[in-house]
């Protein structure tokens, strides 16, 4: 696993790797194909968000976001501390800048999970990255993911499936879609995506 540190090059694979964001609408598993991913391949970065929304239960403070009030979150955007920033269903999100710089100096390869009008920025800013959407197999199952997760209101499920039609509208503008049948089928998709290959991280597998 450490030999990856370095970005090593197999089969002519560039050793610099792009920054990968994945998007989709809110339930269609997200966060459990990007667990699974770094399960798979541990030394991929996984950005973690600033966000002015409430942790759920069980959502740690700097593992899942980092959670701050509105002033704290204005402040990082008027000193230009967040390489992107958005509104969602109410709430404030944003990446901070410097850790995933830092990470793509050093030739490791980062991924950014966050929301449409973010994944927008990311393209203007580093027209580099790679965008890819997470689908669901229907919209049926996509609302039962999402109120079968039971993390959210009424009001706010309401508010994630207005967004969710609005984000599956910009699939085209994505330069890949992944369908979340299954997650360990759609992480290795994804990994395939993020280091051009399946097979490196293979030998590297935790059970976390
Ligand atoms: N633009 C942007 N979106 C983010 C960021 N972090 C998370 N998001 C997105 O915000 C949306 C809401 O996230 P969350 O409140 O955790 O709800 P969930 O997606 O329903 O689990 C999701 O689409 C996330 O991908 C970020 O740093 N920037
Ligand atoms: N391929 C899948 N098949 C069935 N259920 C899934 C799948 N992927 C995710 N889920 C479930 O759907 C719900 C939403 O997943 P989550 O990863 O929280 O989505 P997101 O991060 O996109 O909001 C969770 O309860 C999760 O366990």
């Amino acid at each position: 696993m450490a030999g990856r540190e370095n970005g090593e090059s197999v089969s002519g694979v560039s050793p610099r790797h792009r920054l990968t964001v994945v998007s989709g609408p809110s339930g269609v598993g997200k966060s459990s194909v990007v667990a699974e991913l770094r399960r798979l391949c541990p030394d991929i970065f996984l950005s973690v968000s600033v966000t002015t929304r409430a942790p759920r239960a069980g959502e740690v403070d700097g593992e899942h976001y980092h959670f701050v009030d509105r002033e704290r979150f204005r402040s990082m955007v008027e000193n230009g501390e967040l390489l992107e920033h958005a509104e969602f269903a109410g709430n404030y999100y944003g990446t901070p800048r410097a850790p995933v710089e830092r990470v793509l100096e050093q030739g490791r390869p980062a991924v950014l999970e966050i929301e449409l009008k973010g994944a927008r920025q990311v393209r203007a800013a580093m027209p580099d990255a790679q965008l890819v959407m997470l689908l669901p197999p229907s919209w049926e199952e996509l609302v039962n993911r999402l109120t079968g997760r039971g993390t959210e209101r009424d009001d706010a499920v309401r508010a994630r499936l207005r967004e969710a039609e609005r984000e599956l509208q910009a699939a085209d503008e994505f330069d890949a879609r992944i369908v979340n049948s299954d997650v360990r089928t759609a992480a290795r998709e994804l990994l395939s995506l993020v280091i051009g290959r399946t097979a490196v991280c293979d030998d590297t597998e935790h059970s976390q």
